[in-house]
């Protein structure tokens, strides 16, 4: 059954002074939608205004069917997980206790893990591709596979919604789009919804059910055929280096 898992009406966002206004989309189980926009145009800010790190300066933020500022912290990491660039984790943890704490939101106050949730993380881990490397501690992996670790924690909290910033950051092409692909089998199979931040923004057109832009302090959002035709992506860089062809529906130098 389709639902709104996500609904962002007239939101406005920005510290001192307002970045982006206006924000209006909604996402729905299954659906990936890649957020773009070029340095500084306020990506990282609207993730952080949803997932309540910073608070927005207007309008309203709806998970589930109920407004974001009603859940309680324990209630909202079981609906909600969160996918950051550059974690702060203890590094001398194994790729499983990391994993593990996703389960965290789960667990009783001894935290202590069922058969259940020993599936359920070895399961996460398999999906990202690193059973080989359950037990290995963090700081022995590289950039790449600890971004792969962070997600898989995410899907060990087994939440409706996953937002991710700039999940592809440290990955190399092949893995990049792995990742992306990884995220989209796992938005169908499983009926999650994701909304993650993206520089790979020719990926992102071929690969997301909807996109977001940020242009200009506006949000423009749709499908890629949509926002082309609507003349978004255009828009986006000068045309000195970079043009978008309306017929391909990619970015070429
Ligand atoms: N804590 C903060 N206080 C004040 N201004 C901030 C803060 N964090 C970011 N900004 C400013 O807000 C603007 C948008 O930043 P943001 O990180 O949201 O952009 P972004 O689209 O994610 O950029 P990038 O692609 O470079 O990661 C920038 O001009 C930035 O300097």
């Amino acid at each position: 059954m389709e639902k709104i898992i996500l609904d962002i009406q007239n939101l406005d966002i920005g510290y001192d002074k307002t970045l982006v206004e206006n924000i209006n989309f909604s996402i729905k189980n299954s659906e990936l939608v890649g957020l773009i926009g070029v340095n500084g145009s306020g990506k990282s800010t609207l993730l952080k205004s949803i997932t309540q790190i910073n608070s927005a300066l207007k309008g309203n933020i709806i998970l589930n069917q109920k407004p974001i500022e009603k859940y309680s912290l324990k209630e909202k990491s079981e609906q909600m997980g969160l996918v950051l660039t550059n974690p702060i984790i203890n590094k001398d943890l194994s790729v499983f206790e990391i994993v593990a704490l996703g389960r965290q939101p789960y667990t009783n106050w001894l935290g202590l893990l069922t058969k259940k949730d020993k599936r359920i993380i070895i399961k996460a881990i398999e999906q990202v591709g690193l059973i080989d490397k359950v037990k290995k501690k963090c700081a022995k992996l590289s950039d790449g596979q600890l971004q792969k670790v962070m997600l898989a924690r995410a899907l060990a909290q087994q939440t409706e919604l996953i937002v991710l910033d700039e999940p592809t950051t440290h990955l190399d092409m092949y893995h990049k789009i792995y990742i992306l692909k990884l995220l989209k089998m796992i938005c169908q199979k499983n009926n999650k919804a994701m909304l993650f931040a993206t520089h790979e923004i020719n990926l992102a057109l071929q690969l997301c059910d909807k996109i977001i832009v940020l242009n200009d302090k506006k949000a423009y959002f749709g499908t890629t055929e949509e926002l082309a035709k609507n003349q978004v992506f255009k828009k986006l860089f000068p045309n000195d280096l970079i043009n978008f062809d309306q017929e391909q529906l990619i970015f070429k130098v």
